[in-house]
């Protein structure tokens, strides 16, 4: 990795609330690297706002240091703040457009406010326009555009000033899967063709499986993971990145499910592989296939892409005779082995138990 462009050390912040102290973040240490897509992932009450906050300086933390681009601005007044706010953007949930304006007016707000020449006003609006497809809808307002259309808008005036860092705070939650798609595309496009730092909040598995490089996991105000996203999908170390997972990887089977694979494959020896490389698994496989005598069927699971190949879970059903399947299931915890820190490969059920 190369210098963080943002550098949290050690950051804890508490809200006084009238019902006691709120920790919102605890002792919390994270690097985002300089040209990637990173990932925040965590659920509601989380700590996540409060980190973007914090980036952008709308919070002080409590304790610790937030470094942006080599300076520390923990302690910055509003004033100093100034311009790292035309170096951040940032895109909302809800989108926060002003709907009495125009498009174009939405857009050109932040180039008023740092009090951009008129020409040069209308040459970036239209820069951003034609960038984010919406050319065409320039003098409509608002209330007269989709949602996914409403987000190009909060993306082209958050880009405005040419930030190097876009923060994006579950930029895609109000969105359906398909405008959400559309969405993050567009961010992946901002992160290759302009080399914008992009830094996306969300509590959706499958946001951080689609674009993101890095990822980390908050929990309850702790940093309970991070790493690449590569990496945390084939090495989930905690329950809740593994719960999260789970709603986009194939599962392993539950009770229920396992009764049925059981009656299904009777006499079979049932060999759960967790998230796998989906190429080692395959060259599992064909060395299985090698073994001759165990005959095996892929029997549960599922595949998915992530940046740079594809992650599987599988349960896999074995059957021959007994000293074979043993050693073909030996040969799978291998290269689960290789995959997961624990060799966590199982033997969810052998079939002498049938
Ligand atoms: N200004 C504030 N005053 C008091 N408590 C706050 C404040 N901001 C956040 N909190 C509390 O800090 C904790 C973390 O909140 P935060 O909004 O950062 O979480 P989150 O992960 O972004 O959740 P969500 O997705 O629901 O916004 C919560 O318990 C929240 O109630």
């Amino acid at each position: 990795m190369g210098d963080p462009i943002i550098h949290i050390d050690h950051v804890s912040k508490t809200f006084q609330t009238r019902s006691g102290p709120v920790q919102a973040l605890d002792d919390v240490s994270l690097d985002f690297e300089g040209g990637a897509i990173s990932a925040v992932i965590g659920q509601s009450g989380a700590g996540k706002s409060t980190l973007v906050r914090l980036i952008n300086g709308l919070e002080q933390p409590t304790s610790g240091t937030v470094v942006v681009k080599g300076t520390d601005i923990s302690r910055f007044t509003e004033r100093q703040l100034r311009p790292l706010r035309t170096d951040i953007g940032m895109i909302f949930q809800q989108f926060n457009l002003l709907n009495s304006r125009t498009i174009y007016d939405n857009v050109a707000y932040p180039l008023k406010l740092a009090r951009w020449s008129k020409a040069d006003e209308r040459a970036r609006v239209t820069e951003l326009l034609s960038f984010v497809g919406l050319t065409d809808r320039a003098w409509t307002h608002p209330d007269q555009l989709s949602g996914g259309q409403k987000q190009r808008v909060g993306i082209a005036r958050a880009l405005a000033t040419r930030p190097t860092i876009l923060l994006a705070d579950e930029s895609t939650s109000a969105l359906d899967p398909e405008t959400t798609a559309g969405v993050l595309a567009l961010l992946q496009r901002i992160n290759a063709e302009l080399g914008v730092t992009v830094i996306v909040i969300t509590h959706e598995m499958e946001v951080v499986r689609s674009i993101a490089d890095q990822v980390s996991v908050l929990e309850g105000g702790h940093l309970i993971e991070t790493g690449s996203t590569r990496e945390i999908f084939a090495r989930p170390k905690s329950e809740t990145t593994q719960r999260f997972l789970s709603t986009i990887i194939g599962q392993h089977p539950g009770p229920d499910e396992l009764e049925r694979l059981r009656r299904e494959n009777p006499g079979a020896t049932l060999v759960d592989v967790p998230s796998v490389e989906a190429s080692a698994f395959g060259n599992a496989l064909a060395e299985l296939g090698r073994l001759g005598r165990v005959s095996f069927k892929i029997v549960h699971g599922g595949v998915i892409e992530v940046r740079g190949g594809a992650l599987g879970n599988y349960t896999v059903a074995l059957s021959g005779p007994p000293e074979d399947v043993a050693k073909a299931a030996h040969q799978l915890n291998v290269i689960a082995g290789d995959a997961v820190d624990d060799g966590s490969t199982r033997t969810v059920t052998s079939g002498e138990d049938n």
